[in-house]
């Protein structure tokens, strides 16, 4: 099969602290303008101009830039940097971002605040992009704290009712393993208790 690669990269750890210190605060910016754009209700040259800004501002990020996407690298440290990843890249603004978080007793969890760049059904959010934040933390589950690479191989969601925009928690924890095969359970909640229910197979795949 073919993957992008997992690249081994000597940079430190703290080099890593300081460069993600340095990216969040602009993939914040970033965020903040994707939700303005969305709810903004200024005059027409206002819209004009600022579209100007932001064209002249992609073009000075531009001025130099990776060939591809930014893949996952890792150092001999264990620490691993996946800057572009769709739900938790630190330098991704599509990315809500994830913090996730191992309890004690294998279960990983996330809360986080869902605003109007999530929508789907009026009010509601996407149940593509419950399907994108759970598939993340599950995977993220059945790798165990990177200590193995695992890849979604089928993965089903319920959702009970609509999921309000808004701060809503995600959990997740292994059910079963058999052989290669992680059976993973996640959910997703608001304050009143779950609207969605997944569970799923990963994969750690033959090559790994
Ligand atoms: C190397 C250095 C690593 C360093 C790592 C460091 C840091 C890592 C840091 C971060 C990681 C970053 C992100 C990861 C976290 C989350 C990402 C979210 C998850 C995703 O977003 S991921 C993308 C979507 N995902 C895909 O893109 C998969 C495409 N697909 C394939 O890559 C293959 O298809 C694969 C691998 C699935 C299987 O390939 P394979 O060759 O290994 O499997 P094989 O045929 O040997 O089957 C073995 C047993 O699994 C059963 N089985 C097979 N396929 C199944 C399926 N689909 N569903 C249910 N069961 C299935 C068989 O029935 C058999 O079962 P049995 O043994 O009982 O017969």
């Amino acid at each position: 099969m073919s993957i992008g690669e997992f690249v081994h990269d000597e940079t430190p750890s703290s080099e890593i602290d300081r460069l993600e210190a340095l990216y969040r605060p602009l993939a914040d910016a970033v965020r903040d303008l994707v939700d303005a754009t969305i709810r903004t209700t200024v005059d027409d040259a206002t819209i004009r101009r600022t579209q100007a800004d932001v064209e002249a501002l992609v073009a000075r990020l531009r001025a130099r830039q990776l060939d591809g996407p930014a893949g996952v690298r890792f150092n001999s440290e264990a620490r691993a940097w996946n800057w572009g990843n769709a739900v938790v890249g630190q330098r991704n603004a599509l990315a809500p971002p994830l913090h996730l978080v191992r309890d004690p007793g294998g279960l990983l969890h996330a809360d986080v605040v869902l605003g109007a760049a999530y929508e789907g059904p009026p009010g509601l959010v996407h149940g593509g992009v419950a399907a994108l934040l759970l598939d993340h933390l599950m995977g993220e589950t059945a790798s165990a704290g990177h200590s193995r690479v695992t890849l979604t191989g089928t993965l089903t969601m319920r959702y009970r009712r609509g999921t309000p925009l808004g701060p809503l928690r995600l959990e997740g924890r292994i059910d079963r393993e058999d052989g290669r095969k992680v059976y993973v359970v996640a959910t997703l909640a608001d304050a009143e208790g779950v609207t969605v229910e997944a569970d799923g197979v990963f994969i750690v795949p033959r090559w790994a």
